[in-house]
């Protein structure tokens, strides 16, 4: 039975993976890391912690999906105490992701932004489109709730990387994420990457190629957040006897 350690299980997606891991053969809940308290109850095998490395001994491998800063704790800890890692959260800071790539040459770590199914092949597809549609315009549009927090979305800012890759383009020259005022023409090859929030959205994704007479939209929506609480369980039992290095969810899910 493979103990898992869950990070940020009070969040939206973190309680979802509590659930299932209810459900689910070969892998169970072994510790929950809290800054103050856990919201719910857990059965009282389950040790519940605000000490990483207590947290981290009573796991064999960890889900997070906090925020930033809380994944900076966990990578800082787990740096001391290597454990596999699938880690979820987005807006990780520069640091941030330093941190998480110094921890794959001790530990496997699988990193998404998204954790679907749909996203992982949505991905292939843009990098094929953007490739193939050389004369096209692309433009992104990300729709999530009202709660979150960083923007645009990782997954948006994956995508966008996928697109660049397939015109060899540096996404850090091109990306624009934000038109106001007096901004003159659209250039060749800017990637726009817009975000819109509200209600309940649980995520939805649109990469579009526009050219003159023609365009063509590719769209992932997600229509319940279970489908990244079960994808990063089936992460975690793919990652847990692999050795050190960066996974994508691609490689658990060999697309
Ligand atoms: N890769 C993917 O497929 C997906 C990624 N995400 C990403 O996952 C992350 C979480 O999303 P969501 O569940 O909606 O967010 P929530 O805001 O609902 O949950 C965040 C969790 O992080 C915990 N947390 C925050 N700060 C700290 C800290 N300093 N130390 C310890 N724990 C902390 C919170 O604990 P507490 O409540 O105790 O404060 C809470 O449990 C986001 O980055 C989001 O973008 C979301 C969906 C899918
Ligand atoms: O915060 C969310 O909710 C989501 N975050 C991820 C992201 O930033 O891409 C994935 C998903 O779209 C939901």
């Amino acid at each position: 039975m493979t103990r898992v350690g869950v990070f940020g299980a009070n969040g939206r997606v973190g309680k979802l993976i509590l659930e299932d891991l209810k459900t689910t053969d070969d892998i169970s809940l072994s510790s929950v890391f809290v800054r103050n308290n856990l919201d719910f109850n857990v059965d009282p095998s389950v040790l519940v912690s605000s000490d990483i490395d207590a947290f981290l001994n009573a796991c064999d491998i960890v889900i997070d999906f906090s925020l930033p800063d809380a994944c900076e704790v966990l990578l800082e800890g787990a740096l001391k105490h290597p454990k596999p890692l699938v880690i979820g959260t987005t807006g990780l800071s520069t640091h941030q992701a330093n941190l998480l790539k110094q921890a794959s040459e001790k530990m496997p770590v699988l990193y998404a932004t998204n954790m679907s199914l749909g996203v992982a092949l949505l991905n292939k597809l843009v990098y094929q489109a953007s490739a193939a549609l050389e004369d096209f315009d692309i433009e992104i549009v990300e729709m999530h709730h009202k709660h979150k927090k960083d923007s645009p979305s990782g997954t948006a800012l994956t995508l966008s990387e996928s697109a660049a890759r397939g015109r060899g383009l540096d996404l850090n020259k091109v990306r624009v994420s934000g038109r106001d005022g007096d901004i003159g023409e659209r250039t060749k090859d800017e990637i726009g990457v817009m975000a819109l929030r509200g209600g309940d959205i649980v995520g939805r994704h649109t990469v579009g190629f526009y050219n003159d007479g023609e365009f063509i939209e590719l769209n992932h929506t997600a229509t319940s957040r279970n489908t990244f609480s079960k994808g990063a369980i089936r992460a975690a039992s793919w990652l847990v006897d692999k050795e050190e290095g960066l996974y994508t969810i691609s490689d658990c899910l060999e697309l």
